[in-house]
């Protein structure tokens, strides 16, 4: 519970967002409330009308009253419903697609501390389900706690006009099943949720282990002692889930005869209210119905805050990351006024990571503007590290590295506008076509839009879609294959339009044929720009103006392809290999 409330004290994601729409934010509560009270006024009329048609008769008008509210309450609460869900979607849509905005910034603002963790990929993949919960906690927790606590309330305040003394009982028992109910579960899973996220964090541990050692157990002949370990460990979760539906139930059980008691308590109130005269017993049908509507709103409070850890959970990741990219960006000391990228100097840099040895000694490397190099370099010789140098996320032990004269390090704030970054694992958001597009121009049009996917060879299967650039992504982008995805995101780098594109590994997995195509189009759309590609092995080397061989802490070998490949054997070979002829 601590835990909780500390996260959402210091929650600086979700909580402007409240206030932001706070008029939205105060018609969904009210379309709830109504769709739940029509709900309880519909059983109300309609057991008052029953009752009061089973008596003889005087005169129809005696019950067109009830007949008239019944219909009008009948045809309310569908229509409040649906009023209300489309507006509660409405409001989390909103609200997630300015998070996902603000995620995609602060991972392209290249935060030093979260690449040092994750790929980016990864990163929006993770952040990605975080926002599903937070939608969820909205839909699921916040939304329908409130309308049922305001139910709560005006219900007892509207009982306490006919009686005090019931709308106090009624106000005790039923806050055992909007109030106590709810923390006692809130304090139950919380720590059920605890066990179980460390049950997982084992599972997970003990399952890569075992399957990078597999063949160690297979020789071992342990296989049989590897799938019990395995066993046991789902056994353990299989427990803890059990355990959580065994107190999903009793919790269910104890709301429902609570609900039971309150509807037996309404009865006996308006018996002996009403009870005495021949018209008035017609209010007991009406009393003893009125609560059966609302009592999903209110149990539905206690399960909502079953859930609430696991949002905690993702709120406060939102909020971690965050707060380490504004003070990363704080860290940068003097900022220069407008980007003036051009060449990339790296002036005797030296680097190591801390407690390792050097990466690189003395290193010197010029990429003029509009040059187009390659970096190669066996694994682990400093590839990645050099363009983690050069976009600011390490900073060199020794020596500068500057971009158009300017060292890297003031640069920062205007990074998004003078690097962009092509990786192994772009990200597609589950947006439509056009709105991850505009990731790289928020204002970009239609034909911009249109302009980007033809020099991307993507115009005619995005104008097969069926909604064309509206159509909806799924996440990831899962309905397009890798190199359609990589040309997305190229068409994402070509609105964003920075001068320095920097491509790690972008055609990593392709078929051959699909890389060489991507790469193509990658290097004839980025032309005109500085281009510093990372790759492992040689196809489509012979694009590029400049070759550099990252070996011992420095540069082993550079030129243009075909200076390498007339003057450098190991070159020529590696091209040879690399082509397989
Ligand atoms: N954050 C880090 N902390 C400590 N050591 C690191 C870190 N990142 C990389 N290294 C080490 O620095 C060396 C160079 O790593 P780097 O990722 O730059 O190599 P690479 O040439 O890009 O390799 P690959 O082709 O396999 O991606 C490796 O030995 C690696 O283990």
């Amino acid at each position: 519970m601590h835990d909780f409330w500390e996260t959402i004290k210091h929650d600086h994601w979700v909580f402007p967002y409240l206030k932001k729409y706070k008029a939205l934010l105060a018609l969904i509560i009210f379309l709830g409330f109504m769709t739940f009270f029509c709900g309880g006024a519909l059983m109300f009329t309609s057991g008052y009308l029953i009752s009061r048609s089973a008596q003889k008769p005087e005169n129809i008008l005696l019950v067109y009253a009830p007949i008239v509210l019944t219909r009008a309450f009948g045809i309310g609460r569908p229509s409040f419903r649906y009023a209300e869900r489309l507006t509660s979607h409405n409001w989390v849509l909103r609200i997630v697609s300015v998070f996902r905005k603000r995620l995609y910034e602060i991972v392209e603002s290249g935060t030093k501390s979260i690449y040092a963790r994750v790929q980016t990929g990864e990163m929006f993949n993770l952040m990605a389900n975080d926002l599903f919960k937070i939608e969820n906690m909205y839909l699921r927790v916040i939304f329908p706690s409130i309308i049922g606590w305001l139910l709560y309330i005006v219900g007892s305040i509207a009982l306490g006009v006919f009686s005090p003394i019931a709308a106090l009982i009624v106000l005790l028992v039923l806050g055992l099943n909007t109030i106590v109910l709810p923390l006692i579960t809130l304090a139950i899973m919380g720590q059920r949720d605890a066990q179980q996220k460390q049950v997982e964090s084992h599972i997970y541990t003990d399952l890569t282990d075992s399957v990078m050692g597999l063949q160690d157990w297979i020789l071992a002949g342990r296989t049989d002692e590897l799938v019990q370990r395995q066993e046991n460990d789902f056994k353990r979760l299989g427990t803890l889930q059990t355990k959580d539906d065994h107190f999903d139930w009793w919790r269910n059980f104890t709301s429902e005869i609570i609900i039971g008691v309150v509807a037996l308590i309404l009865i006996i109130f308006a018996t002996i209210t009403f009870g005495h005269s021949q018209l008035g017993v017609n209010w007991i049908a009406a009393f003893g119905l009125v609560l059966f509507p609302i009592t999903d709103a209110l149990s539905s409070i206690s399960q909502g805050f079953g859930e609430l850890p696991r949002y905690t959970d993702s709120i406060k990741r939102l909020n971690d990351m965050d707060q380490q990219s504004q003070s990363e960006q704080n860290q940068q000391l003097s900022q220069v006024e407008a980007p003036i990228a051009n060449e990339i100097k790296l002036n005797a840099v030296n680097f190591a990571y801390a407690n390792s040895e050097a990466i690189f000694k003395d290193l010197n490397l010029t990429i003029a503007a509009g040059e187009h190099l390659a970096v190669l370099g066996q694994s682990g010789a400093g590839k990645s590290t050099l363009l983690k140098l050069i976009l600011g996320d390490e900073t060199p032990t020794n020596g500068n590295i500057t971009i158009g004269g300017v060292n890297v390090g003031q640069l920062q704030e205007h990074r998004a506008e003078i690097v962009s970054v092509l990786d192994q694992q772009p990200y597609l958001f589950d947006t439509t076509v056009s709105n991850n597009l505009k990731l790289g121009k928020l204002h970009a049009t239609d034909t911009e839009l249109w302009d980007v996917l033809e020099k991307v060879n993507l115009k005619n299967l995005v104008a097969q879609l069926p909604e064309k650039l509206d159509t909806p992504m799924t996440e990831a982008g899962k309905r397009f294959s890798g190199g359609e995805k990589q040309r997305f995101a190229l068409a994402r780098i070509l609105l964003q339009d920075t001068p320095i594109v920097i491509l790690d590994e972008p055609t990593v997995g392709l078929d051959p044929i699909t890389e060489l195509n991507v790469l193509q189009t990658i290097f004839e759309t980025l032309q005109d720009k500085t281009l510093v590609w990372v790759t492992h092995h040689l196809t489509g080397v012979e694009l590029v103006d400049q070759v550099i061989f990252i070996e011992d802490q420095g540069i082993s070998l550079a030129g243009t392809p075909e200076d390498l490949l007339n003057q450098s054997e190991r070159f020529a070979s590696l091209l040879v290999m690399d082509h397989g002829i």
